[in-house]
């Protein structure tokens, strides 16, 4: 990569200013799932361990009335990031003023500090104005203002153009450089779109037709196999004029599925039968149906048949992207479709697997085989813009070497 890394600023001694994507589930002021802090502390440690003052911002939810502010306050996060680095975390619970900076001048070399949900800069005065969302100007000087470099771990995050991360690189010209995860997630993404061991296969499912069928046109120029399942892929059913009953079907995008069929010939696979229920709910009354799913029937997993076909497709292939579960697998009776790929992945010991998305990388964790996996992003949405062959503005604008 040509662009800075960590390893190449002075640290010693330096405020260091961190981006980093802790926007973690909160349940009950506790942290839920924290794959997303555990991700960061390789960089967090090294900025430490060569006497840098490490000072994090992050983002927390969306924040868009004052009343949001309590529930998304980042204090749990400190509090889990504590553990997890095994030594106190100063948690300053604003975002910016005397507090702040005072804070920031106590530091000593190799202390943390972790600053206030930085879209509380979202809501000023109750009125909505997205100073860290929008990228205010002077909102990224300030926050500048207070260290001497810029690291930024927040892959997450990177499709986004906030004052936090793109805000702050752009004040501190050639002294803003990349983390180890975002340099990590760069690398296995990047080796996957852009230079892939053959065969490439992508995997699509989850419930997001609309934001993710720019992906599948996208990837048509580069995978060899698309596997699309789960809810996903429906509303290619009703495109090719197969029943679809109550399944899920975004009928605005069935033209688009069209293109796309008659764009992909053989390259798109679509399940050849479906767990199909009498209701959306675990406890539905189910059957296995091929081909046309009648009314009062809606498809909530994909079916042994198809989940063969899927292995056969991926048993030869050298790299597999996959984003979006095949079923809805919070409910036990539909997550089998999902359980069977994430398994057979693990089996793929010469393949370069990388699972992204917050239900897909959840789905993994639950069903126990993330393990197995090459590589889970910590980025759903910018894992996809990735893949989209798009740039994302917290990449764009780190430094160059
Ligand atoms: N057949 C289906 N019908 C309805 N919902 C489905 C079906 N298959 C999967 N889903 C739902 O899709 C959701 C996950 O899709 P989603 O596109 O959000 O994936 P993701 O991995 O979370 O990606 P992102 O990070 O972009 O949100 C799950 O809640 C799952 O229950
Ligand atoms: O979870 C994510 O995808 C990132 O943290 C970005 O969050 P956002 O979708 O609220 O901008
Ligand atoms: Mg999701």
């Amino acid at each position: 990569m040509a662009k800075l890394t960590v390893e190449d600023l002075p640290l010693e001694g330096q405020k260091v200013l961190m981006r980093v994507d802790f926007n973690v589930p909160i349940k009950d002021g506790v942290v839920g799932d924290d794959n997303r802090i555990v991700a960061a502390l390789p960089t967090i440690k090294y900025v430490i361990d060569h006497g840098g003052r490490a000072i994090l911002f992050s983002h927390l939810g969306r924040v868009k009335k004052e009343e949001d502010k309590p529930g998304l306050s980042m204090r749990p996060v400190a509090e889990r990031l504590s553990n997890l680095l095994n030594k106190p975390v100063t948690f300053v619970p604003v975002t910016e003023g005397k507090q702040l900076e005072d804070a920031i001048d106590n530091m000593k070399n190799g202390d943390v500090l972790l600053v206030q949900n930085t879209r509380y800069e979202d809501v000023k005065d109750g009125e909505y104005v997205k100073r860290e969302s929008g990228n205010d100007p002077e909102l990224g000087k300030y926050w500048a203002s207070l260290g001497d470099v810029f690291v930024n771990d927040a892959f997450g995050t990177a499709h986004r153009k906030h004052a936090s991360n793109v805000g702050i690189a752009t004040n501190k010209p050639g002294k803003a450089a990349a983390g180890y995860l975002m340099e990590k997630e760069i690398k296995f993404l990047g080796d996957a779109v852009d230079n892939p061991e053959r065969p490439f296969v992508a995997i699509l499912g989850g419930a997001k037709v609309s934001d993710k069928i720019g992906v599948i046109d996208n990837l048509l120029d580069k995978a060899d196999k698309i596997i699309i399942g789960g809810g996903m892929a429906y509303t290619f059913y009703a495109a090719k004029g197969i029943k679809v009953g109550n399944s899920l079907v975004e009928k605005d995008k069935i033209d688009v599925a069209k293109q796309i069929l008659d764009k992909a010939g053989d390259k798109l696979v679509l399940p050849i039968d479906n767990v199909v229920a009498d209701k959306f709910n675990n406890d539905a009354d189910t059957k296995v149906v091929e081909g046309d799913i009648d009314d009062g029937w809606m498809a909530l997993d994909i079916g042994p048949k198809s989940v063969e076909e899927f292995e056969n497709v991926l048993k030869d292939a050298k790299t597999v992207v996959w984003n979006g579960p095949m079923g809805v697998f919070e409910m036990p009776n539909f997550a089998k479709g999902t359980l069977e790929i994430g398994k057979f992945l693990g089996t793929l010991t010469d393949a370069t697997t990388i699972v992204g998305g917050g239900d897909s990388t959840a789905a993994v964790k639950e069903l126990g085989v993330a393990d197995k996996l090459t590589h889970i992003s910590t980025g759903g949405g910018a894992s996809l813009t990735y893949l989209e062959g798009k740039t994302l503005p917290g990449i764009a604008a780190i430094s160059e070497k």
